[in-house]
């Protein structure tokens, strides 16, 4: 599905991704941990053509993603505000991706009613602008407008960070209930990420140090990497 090929991203000179070769199957749940600095964020940016590599190529479906823009109409993704209309309402924001990825409003709003829980009564009909929104409730908008696209590819980045513990377990089922779709979501929530995931990527100073399945010893090896 997606497939990265001697990727490297420097700043100021110094490498803060390079990675030689990672692929990554359809419908995999790939959880990306590392300390802050680790490259993730970076990773994600080049992933979604927001940023450009030094060399090397990331390739979706076989394709190039700097090269065309097909693997958009299948890709969703939300990595911070940045992403955000912030001037307009939920429901403004809501129907303008629909509108964008010819989601009728009937759907939309279909769509919205399911998320009653996820939003727990604190994103509709509230009469204000995105931007007056807490951060965790604009990562509520962000994340849900994600899945509004129905994509085959998710990239959420700390999609858990903000939210309170309630909404991190409905996020978690959420996107648990989401079958078939290949997902990368970077986290610092050991334990969520390793609930979630079927195959966690360690990332330290933008090299993948570990890369394995998930089981039950994945959540006490991972921490006492962390905690050496
Ligand atoms: N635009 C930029 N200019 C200069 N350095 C940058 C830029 N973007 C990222 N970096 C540097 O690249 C490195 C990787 O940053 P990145 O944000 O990808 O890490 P991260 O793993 O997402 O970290 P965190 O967990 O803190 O979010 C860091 O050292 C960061 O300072």
């Amino acid at each position: 599905m997606i497939e990265i090929i001697n990727l490297i991203k420097s700043y100021g000179g110094k490498e803060v991704v390079h990675i030689d070769h990672l692929k990554i199957e359809a419908g995999e749940t790939i959880g990306l941990v590392g300390n802050n600095g680790a490259g993730k964020t970076t990773l994600f940016r080049m992933i979604l053509d927001l940023i450009k590599p030094d060399s090397g190529e990331i390739l979706s479906k076989g394709i190039n993603v700097q090269k065309s823009d097909e693997w958009k109409s299948y890709t969703a993704s939300y990595l911070d505000e940045g992403f955000l209309i912030d001037y307009l309402t939920p429901e403004e924001y809501f129907e303008f991706i629909g509108n964008l990825y010819q989601i009728n409003m009937a759907d939309v709003e279909e769509f919205l009613i399911k998320q009653k829980e996820f939003f727990n009564g604190e994103i509709l009909n509230r009469n204000k602008y995105i931007r007056d929104f807490s951060k965790g409730n604009q990562n509520k908008v962000g994340i849900a407008a994600a899945l509004l696209q129905h994509p085959e590819v998710l990239i959420l980045d700390e999609p858990f960070a903000n939210l309170d513990p309630s909404t991190q377990i409905r996020l978690k089922n959420k996107l648990k209930s989401t079958l078939g779709l290949t997902s990368l979501i970077s986290s610092h929530d050991l334990n969520h990420v390793t609930d979630l995931c079927d195959r966690i990527i360690l990332l330290e100073k933008g090299k993948i140090i570990k890369d394995f399945k998930t089981n039950e010893s994945s959540l006490s090896e991972l921490e006492s990497y962390f905690s050496e």
